[in-house]
């Protein structure tokens, strides 16, 4: 679906794409990096908006410096930017951008209607933008991307300035979008821990290079720990599964012991009934996807994890 070879994208001061070589399959795609590691440089090129230095790109078969016509006609972009006119209303601008995608009048009228149905907005359609929360605005910048129907959506941080509920919702919606209308969406974000729940696999970008792009299950391995959770007696449990020989560590009310074998398993058992408490977990803990790319995690994951 997008092919790049070699590309590179060179600012005045800055390299913001590095010999970028990667072939995304359709799906919904997590394009992942630190701010300022060119996700919206790539999505600009990707788009023939911004023409690359040197290298090769292919999207959806078109080369974007030749057939940027016909890649927006098949592609739907949120830009991260608020560039809405405050002073329109919903449906009459979703409506101009349909117009803008070659529609004609009466079905660029259906469509907007259609579309802003889709992101929750259709009650509130003929409401002036400016008056509208963040929330919708960024309802509103996700309907003109999918008004004309596009095989592929790009979508550069569609949850910036939402409230954790607000995030929810939009990668709930992001998530429908890709699954039950076949259209294939990339979303650009700095917050691993968004896409790693929405995203059926993933592109990593730091400094302009691609640092790994792979199907997500690919990249939740399994991880030799099991994590035990009793309603109370925690301590206890903790001295009696160290005095029993295994290594245990503390990760909130979690105990964590390393899996060396089946009989880890039994070990652990035993020494809850022996105990009498009573068990609430015990499960082998999954990498997180975050932790394969940082050892230090984004202040802003981490409090969106916490949420
Ligand atoms: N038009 C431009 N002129 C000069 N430098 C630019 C321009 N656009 C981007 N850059 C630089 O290129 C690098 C990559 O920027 P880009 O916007 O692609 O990053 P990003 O991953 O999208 O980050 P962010 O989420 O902060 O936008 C940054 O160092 C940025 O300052």
């Amino acid at each position: 679906m997008i092919e790049t070879r070699s590309l590179t994208k060179r600012y005045p001061r800055v390299t913001a794409l590095d010999a970028f070589t990667v072939d995304i399959e359709p799906g919904i795609i997590g394009l992942v990096g630190a701010n300022g590691a060119g996700k919206s440089t790539l999505i600009k090129t990707l788009l023939g908006l911004s023409a690359p230095t040197s290298g090769s790109i292919r999207v959806l078969g078109l080369d974007p410096a030749r057939d940027a016509e016909a890649i927006r006609a098949r592609v739907g972009y949120m830009p991260e930017h608020d560039c809405l006119p405050p002073d329109m209303v919903a449906a009459e601008f979703v409506t101009h951008m349909a117009r803008m995608s070659g529609l004609p009048r009466t079905a660029a009228r259906e469509r907007a209607s259609e579309a802003l149905r889709h992101v929750g907005l259709y009650e509130e359609r003929y409401r002036q933008i400016g008056g509208y929360s963040t929330g919708m605005k960024q309802r509103v910048k996700l309907a003109q991307a999918l008004v004309h129907d596009p095989d592929l959506l790009l979508l550069d941080e569609p949850t910036n300035g939402l409230d954790p509920a607000g995030r929810d919702a939009m990668l709930g919606l992001i998530h429908r979008i890709g699954s039950q209308f076949g259209i294939s969406v990339m979303v650009c974000s700095h917050l691993l821990g968004e896409v790693e729940r929405i995203c059926d696999s993933l592109v990593a970008i730091d400094g302009g290079k691609l640092l790994r792009a792979d199907r997500m299950s690919a990249m939740t391995v399994q991880r030799d720990v099991l994590a035990i959770e009793v309603d109370e007696g925690t301590e206890q449990l903790a001295e009696g599964l160290a005095a029993a020989g295994l290594g245990v560590s503390r990760d909130g009310r979690l105990l964590l012991v390393p899996l060396e074998s089946d009989q880890t398993y039994d070990v652990i058992i035993g020494t809850v009934a022996s105990l009498d408490l009573p068990l609430h977990r015990l499960e082998q803990r999954r990498h997180r996807v975050s932790e394969l790319f940082s050892a230090r995690p984004d202040p802003q994951e981490v409090e969106t994890r916490a949420s």
